[in-house]
C-alpha cells in the first residue's frame, strides 16, 4: 500500500488530502501537523476551517486510508510520498521584508524530513514557494542524505476557498514538475498515478520544477491583475455614468477574455493576491521592451555600434501593415541609440511608413495628419529593404519582431553562410525552431526559454 504523509493541516493540507484519500481507496493518507488543537479538531465533529462539502469527504474516510496525528515524525518516516503543504507567509522582519516569502516553516519541515527518513522518498511542494525552492530543499535534504534518495516534485495547488472541494474534485489542471532525470521522471509518474485515480488524463500537466513554481506565482499574478482592472474600470464607471457589471459582462463575452473574475469589489482580500497596479501592465510591456534590446546589446560584447543588425518584421503583429505602437519601433530606437546600422525587412510596411515612425515622437501618430510632420527627415543609420535575405546579408544579428509567418520558412543555413560570425539570433515572438538554428551555428535567444550557454555568461540584464 502506498503511504502519503501530508506536513501541514490547513486549509490547503486538509482538504486536499481528504480528497485524495476518498478517490484513491488503496493509498493510505496520514495528515500531520505541529498544531494539537488543529489536530484534535480534525478528529472531532467539528472541523477546524470550513469548506462546502467538506465534512461528507472527511466523514467517509477518516479512520479508514485518512488520519490525523501529531505524531509528525513516524508518518514522515513511514512514507513513501510526503506532502509539505505547512505556511509560507511574507517575511515581517529583516531582508525582504514586506516582500520576500518567509520558508522558516518549509526549511524545519525540511530538516525533520532528513533527520528521520531511512528510506526513499518523493518530497512533494504543496506550499506556494519562491521559484528555485526545490533546489534549496533539495540541498537540505541531500547534504543529510546518509544514501537516501529525495526526489523533489512541484506540485502547486490552485484551489480557491469556498469551493476547495469542488476545485479538487474537477480541478481545471494539475500540475506536476519535476527534475528531467530517469529518477525525476519516475517521481512525477508516481504522482500521476495518484491523481489519475479521479482526473482525466489531459488534465495532468508535467513540466520542469520551475515552469511548475513559476506557473503557480504567474497564475495569481493574472487573477490579481485582471480583478484590479475591473475595479479601475469602477472607477471610470461612476465617473462617467457607465455601469460596471453591463462593462464586464459585454467584455466577458469576448471568448479571448472570458466571463469569471470580473466582478469589480472593494479591493482583493486573502492571502495571495497583492500585486494589483495597473499600471504594472505597462510598465511590464515597456520593460519587455528595453529587456530585449538589452539582450541584443549585452550578447554582443556589450555594443552593437558600426555593427549590422537585421530587423525582421515590423507591423505590430503578422498579417497586417499597421504599425501603430508597434514593440519594434522602441526596440529600433534602442538599437539605433547604441549606433547600430539596422536594415529592416517587413512584407507589409512601406520604407516611407517606416522612417516616419522612427522619427515621430511617442503618441503623436494617434494626433490629426495636419499635425504631423509632412516630410520625416529620414534617419540614416536605418535601411528598409525587399526581402529578409538582403535585410540579413552582412549582418552580425537578425531580431525577429513580428511573428509572419514566412520567417518560419527561410533558409537559416543561406543567411548563416551570408552574415559575420558569431552569428545572433534573437527571436522576439517565438517563430524560429531554436535548436535547427543551433545545430547550424546561431547563437539564438528566444523570448522566455532556457538560455544559450553564451547568453548566460553575458553581463546580467538590467
Ligand atoms: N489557502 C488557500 O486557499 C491556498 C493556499 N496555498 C498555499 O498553501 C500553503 C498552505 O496554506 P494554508 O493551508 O492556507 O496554510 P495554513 O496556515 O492554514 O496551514 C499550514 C499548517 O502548517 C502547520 N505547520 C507549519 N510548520 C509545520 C511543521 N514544521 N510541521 C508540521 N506542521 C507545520 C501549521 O501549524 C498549520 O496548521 C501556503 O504556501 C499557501 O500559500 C495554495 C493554494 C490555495
Ligand atoms: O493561491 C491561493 O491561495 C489561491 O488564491 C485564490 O483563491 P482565494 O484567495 O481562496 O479566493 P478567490 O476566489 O480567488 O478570491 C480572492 C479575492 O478576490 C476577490 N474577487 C474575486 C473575483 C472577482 O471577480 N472579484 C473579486 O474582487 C474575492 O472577493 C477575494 O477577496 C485563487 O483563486 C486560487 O486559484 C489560488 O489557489
Amino acid at each position: 500500500m502506498v503511504k502519503i504523509c501530508c506536513i501541514g493541516a490547513g486549509y490547503v493540507g486538509g482538504p486536499t488530502m481528504a480528497v485524495i484519500a476518498v478517490k484513491c481507496p488503496a493509498i493510505e493518507v496520514v495528515v500531520v501537523d505541529i498544531s494539537k488543537p488543529r489536530i484534535d479538531a480534525w478528529n472531532s465533529d467539528t472541523l477546524p476551517i470550513y469548506e462546502p462539502g467538506l465534512d461528507e469527504v472527511v466523514k467517509a474516510c477518516r479512520g479508514k486510508n485518512l488520519f490525523f496525528s501529531t505524531d509528525v515524525e513516524k508518518h514522515v518516516a513511514e512514507a513513501d510520498i510526503i506532502f509539505v503543504s505547512v505556511n509560507t507567509p511574507t517575511k515581517t522582519r529583516g531582508l525582504g521584508a514586506g516582500k520576500a516569502a518567509d520558508l522558516t516553516y518549509w526549511e524545519s519541515a525540511a530538516r525533520m524530513i532528513a533527520d528521520v527518513s531511512k528510506s526513499d522518498k518523493i518530497v512533494v511542494e504543496k506550499s506556494t514557494v519562491p521559484v528555485k525552492t526545490a533546489e534549496a530543499i533539495e540541498k537540505i535534504l541531500t547534504h543529510n542524505s546518509k544514501g537516501i534518495n529525495y526526489q523533489i516534485l512541484s506540485n502547486p495547488e490552485f484551489l480557491a476557498e469556498g469551493t476547495a472541494i469542488d476545485d479538487l474534485f474537477k480541478p481545471d489542471r494539475v500540475l506536476i514538475g519535476g527534475r528531467e532525470t530517469p529518477e525525476g521522471r519516475k517521481a512525477v509518474q508516481a504522482l500521476k498515478e495518484v491523481y489519475a485515480n479521479w482526473v482525466p488524463e489531459e488534465n495532468i500537466i508535467t513540466t520542469n520544477l520551475w515552469s511548475a513554481e513559476l506557473s503557480k506565482l504567474a497564475a495569481n499574478a493574472f487573477l490579481a491583475q485582471r480583478i484590479s482592472s475591473v475595479n479601475a474600470m469602477s472607477a471610470l464607471c461612476e465617473a462617467t455614468g457607465a455601469n460596471v457589471s453591463e462593462v464586464s459582462y459585454a467584455i466577458g463575452k469576448d471568448s479571448r477574455i472570458g466571463p469569471k473574475f470580473l466582478n469589480a469589489s472593494v479591493g482583493f482580500g486573502g492571502s495571495c493576491f497583492q500585486k494589483d497596479i495597473l499600471n504594472l501592465v505597462i510598465k511590464i510591456n515597456d520593460y519587455q521592451k528595453s529587456r530585449f534590446v538589452n539582450r541584443v546589446v549585452s550578447s554582443m560584447f556589450n555594443t552593437v555600434s558600426g555593427k549590422k543588425v537585421a530587423v525582421l518584421g515590423f507591423a505590430f503583429k503578422k498579417d497586417t501593415g499597421d504599425t501603430r505602437e508597434t514593440p519594434a519601433i522602441d526596440v529600433c530606437k534602442g538599437l539605433l541609440g547604441d549606433k547600430a546600422q539596422v536594415s529592416i525587412y517587413d512584407p507589409q510596411v512601406t520604407e516611407d511608413q517606416i522612417q516616419r515612425d522612427l522619427a515621430m515622437n511617442k503618441f503623436d501618430w494617434d494626433h490629426p495628419m495636419h499635425l504631423q510632420p509632412t516630410s520625416p527627415s529620414s534617419v540614416k543609420q536605418v535601411s528598409v529593404v525587399w526581402d529578409a535575405y538582403e535585410a540579413t546579408k552582412g549582418a552580425h544579428a537578425v531580431c525577429i519582431l513580428t511573428e509572419w509567418n514566412e520567417f518560419k520558412e527561410l533558409d537559416y543555413q543561406k543567411i548563416f553562410n551570408n552574415m559575420q560570425k558569431p552569428a545572433f539570433v534573437f527571436d522576439g515572438r517565438n517563430v524560429v525552431n531554436a535548436d535547427k538554428l543551433r545545430e547550424i551555428g546561431f547563437i539564438v535567444y528566444s523570448i522566455g526559454k532556457p538560455l544559450d550557454a553564451w547568453l548566460k555568461d553575458m553581463p546580467a540584464i538590467a
